[in-house]
C-alpha cells in the first residue's frame, strides 16, 4: 500500500513537471502573427542569441535580417525592437496610451518600491503626477534659468582640469552632478573628494548600475518558476540582500540631502532650486519626504551619468579626430577670441560645436537601446500581433545609422548637421519625415527624457570651453569602434581614455583663473 502511494506521488509529481515543461517549451517559442525575429530553441526562446555585451549590435544584424521590427522572446518574455524612427512613431508617439509603461523588473521592486523612481514607474496616476511636477521644472524655456549655474559650474571643470587634468574622468563627473545638486537641491558639489555628495552618489549609483545588469539577479521575466527556487540554490545567490543593501544607501543619501535642503530653506537659503519650491507646498500637495527625496533623487540619476558620459564620447572625437578639433577651436575663437572663456551668451553662435554635440549624440549613443517601454494592452501593427504585457525596445544604434538616411553612419562627421538640419545626407521633406526627431537617444513618446534640453545647454557649455581651453591628444589606442574598452548597462561610455590634455596658447591659464573666482563666488550661494 505504501509503495502504492509512494508511486502514485511520483507519477504526480512527474506528470506535474512535464506539464510545467511543455508549458515554458510553447510560451518561448514565438506565437502566430508575432513579429518575426531569430528562430527558437525550446525554453531559452532567443535568450542565448542575447549577448550581454553590446547587445545593440546583434539588434543591428537582427534589423538587417528582418525589417522595421524585430520579434524576440526572452524565455517566456515577448519583446519587440523598433529599428526604424516610422515605427518608433507609430507604436510609442501614436499609440502612448498602450506603448508607455516600463517592465517589472524585480531587483528594482526591493530597490525602488511603491513606485519610488518616475523613470522606471509603469504608466499611471503615481508616474503622471510625477512626470508633472518634472516638466514643471525642466520643460521648454524654464530649463535655460539654470543656464548661470551650468556656465559656472563648467568653469569650475575647466580651472580642475587646469590643476590636474588627469583626473579629468572625475571633474567631468563632478560638474554634471554638481549642476544637478544646485538646480534640484541648491546645494554645492564643489569637489569629488571621498565620502563627499557627489562621491556618494556616483558610488551608490554604479552598485545600482550593475544591480540591474542582466547577469546580477535571476531572470524572472523570462523564466517566472524562478520566483520559487530558494536563493540559495541559485547563481545568484544572495541578490535580494545585495539589492536591499543599495535601497540603504540610496535612501540615505536622498533623504539625506532632502532634509539639508530643509534646513538650508529654513535659512533662507536654496529658494530658488526645485526641491525648496516643492516644499513650500509639499503639505497642501500631500507629499511625503521620501517621494519628494527620489523625485530629486532621479534627476541626479537622469541628468548626471548620461551627459558626462557622452562628454567622455565627445573627448574621445576630439582626440580622434584633430580636423575637427580644429574647426571647433577657430569657431569658438573666433566669436570669443582669446581673453574670455565662452559662456552662456554664445552658444546660439557656435553651430559647429552645436553640430559635434549633435554627432556624439548620433555617433555614438550612449543610451544605445534607450530604457524599454512596455506595452499594457494588445495591438496590431502591420500585420503582426503585439501582445499586452510587451517589452518594446527604441533600437537608438540602428536608426542613428540608417544607411539610407546618413551618409556614411560609421563616420564621425559633424558637418553632415551644418549641410542639413537632421543631419541627412538630402534635404529632409517635412511632409514625409513628420514627427521625425532630430535623433532618439533621448527615446520617444510619452516617456522621452524630459531632461534633454537641460543636458543640451549643460554640455554646450562644457564642450565650448573644453575646446577653447585645451588641445587634446591621443596617448594611446582609443576604443573607437565599440567592440572593448566600454562600460555596460543602460548608458555606456568609453573607460579609462588615454588622452592628454595640453593648455593652448596665450595668456589662457590667467583668463581661467579669473572666470573661475567669478564662477566660485556665484557657486557659493549653494554652500
Ligand atoms: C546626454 C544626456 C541624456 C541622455 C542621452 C538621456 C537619455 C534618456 C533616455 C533614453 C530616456 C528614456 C526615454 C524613453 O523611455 O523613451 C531618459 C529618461 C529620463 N531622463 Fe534623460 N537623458 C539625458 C539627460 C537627462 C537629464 C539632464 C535629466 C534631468 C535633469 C534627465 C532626466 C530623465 C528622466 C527623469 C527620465 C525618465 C522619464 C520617464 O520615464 O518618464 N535626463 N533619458
Amino acid at each position: 500500500m505504501a509503495i502504492q502511494i509512494y508511486q502514485a506521488v511520483l507519477a504526480t509529481l512527474a506528470v506535474f513537471i512535464l506539464h510545467r515543461l511543455y508549458r515554458y517549451s510553447k510560451l518561448s517559442s514565438r506565437a502566430a502573427g508575432f513579429p518575426p525575429g531569430p528562430g527558437t530553441v525550446p525554453f531559452l526562446g532567443n535568450l542565448h542569441q542575447l549577448p550581454i555585451s553590446r547587445p545593440e549590435l546583434k539588434f543591428a544584424t537582427f534589423a538587417r535580417q528582418f525589417g522595421s521590427i524585430t520579434g524576440i522572446k526572452a524565455g517566456c518574455q515577448n519583446m519587440i525592437i523598433l529599428n526604424t524612427w516610422q515605427a518608433v512613431r507609430d507604436l510609442l508617439e501614436q499609440k502612448g496610451s498602450i506603448y508607455s509603461s516600463r517592465p517589472t523588473i524585480p531587483v528594482c521592486e526591493i530597490v525602488v518600491p511603491g513606485g519610488l523612481n518616475p523613470a522606471l514607474n509603469p504608466y499611471g496616476d503615481l508616474w503622471r503626477g510625477q512626470r508633472k511636477k518634472l516638466v514643471d521644472f525642466l520643460g521648454g524655456e524654464r530649463t535655460d534659468k539654470m543656464k548661470p549655474v551650468q556656465d559656472a559650474e563648467s568653469t569650475q571643470m575647466i580651472f580642475d582640469m587646469l590643476k590636474s587634468p588627469v583626473n579629468f574622468e572625475h571633474h567631468v563627473d563632478r560638474s554634471f552632478g554638481a549642476v544637478i545638486l544646485a538646480t534640484v537641491f541648491g546645494q554645492r558639489g564643489k569637489t569629488f573628494e571621498h565620502g563627499g555628495k557627489i562621491e556618494s552618489f556616483f558610488k551608490v549609483e554604479e552598485q545600482w548600475s550593475a544591480a540591474v545588469g542582466p547577469t546580477s539577479s535571476p531572470p524572472i521575466n523570462s523564466f517566472p518558476f524562478l520566483n520559487s527556487v530558494p536563493d540559495w540554490l541559485t547563481p545568484w545567490k544572495g541578490w535580494k540582500l545585495r539589492a536591499l543593501g543599495i535601497k540603504g544607501e540610496q535612501e540615505r543619501l536622498y533623504i539625506g540631502l532632502l532634509n539639508e535642503t530643509r534646513e538650508r530653506l529654513s535659512h533662507g537659503k536654496g529658494a530658488n532650486c526645485f526641491l525648496s519650491q516643492c516644499l513650500v507646498t509639499q503639505e497642501k500637495e500631500w507629499y511625503d519626504d521620501t517621494y519628494l527625496a527620489y523625485l530629486g533623487g532621479v534627476l541626479l540619476e537622469g541628468g548626471a551619468e548620461t551627459s558626462s558620459s557622452a562628454t567622455m564620447v565627445f573627448i574621445m572625437a576630439m582626440a580622434a579626430f584633430p580636423e575637427v578639433l580644429e574647426r571647433a577651436q577657430e569657431e569658438v575663437d573666433r566669436v570669443c577670441g582669446v581673453s574670455r572663456l565662452p559662456g552662456q551668451e554664445d552658444t546660439a553662435n557656435l553651430p559647429y560645436i552645436r553640430a559635434c554635440m549633435l554627432e556624439v549624440l548620433r555617433w555614438r549613443p550612449v543610451t544605445p537601446l534607450a530604457i524599454p517601454h512596455h506595452t499594457t494592452a494588445q495591438d496590431t501593427y502591420q500585420t503582426y500581433n503585439v501582445p499586452a504585457g510587451t517589452d518594446v525596445v527604441i533600437n537608438c544604434w540602428m536608426i542613428n545609422h540608417d544607411e539610407t538616411f546618413y551618409d556614411s553612419p560609421a563616420t564621425f562627421n559633424p558637418s553632415r548637421y551644418i549641410l542639413n538640419d537632421f543631419g541627412a545626407s538630402a534635404p529632409v521633406d517635412l511632409e514625409t519625415n513628420k514627427g521625425r526627431r532630430l535623433n532618439y537617444t533621448f527615446g520617444a513618446g510619452r516617456r522621452v527624457c524630459p531632461g534633454q534640453r537641460f543636458a543640451e545647454n549643460s554640455m554646450m557649455m562644457l564642450f565650448a570651453k573644453l575646446v577653447w581651453a585645451f588641445d587634446i591628444e591621443a596617448t594611446g589606442k582609443l576604443p573607437l569602434d565599440l567592440q572593448e574598452g566600454w562600460t555596460e548597462g543602460v548608458v555606456i561610455r568609453p573607460k579609462n581614455l588615454p588622452v592628454k590634455f595640453k593648455l593652448r596658447g596665450g595668456d589662457r591659464k590667467k583668463v581661467v583663473h579669473d572666470a573661475w573666482l567669478e564662477a566660485d563666488a556665484f557657486l557659493q550661494q549653494f554652500e
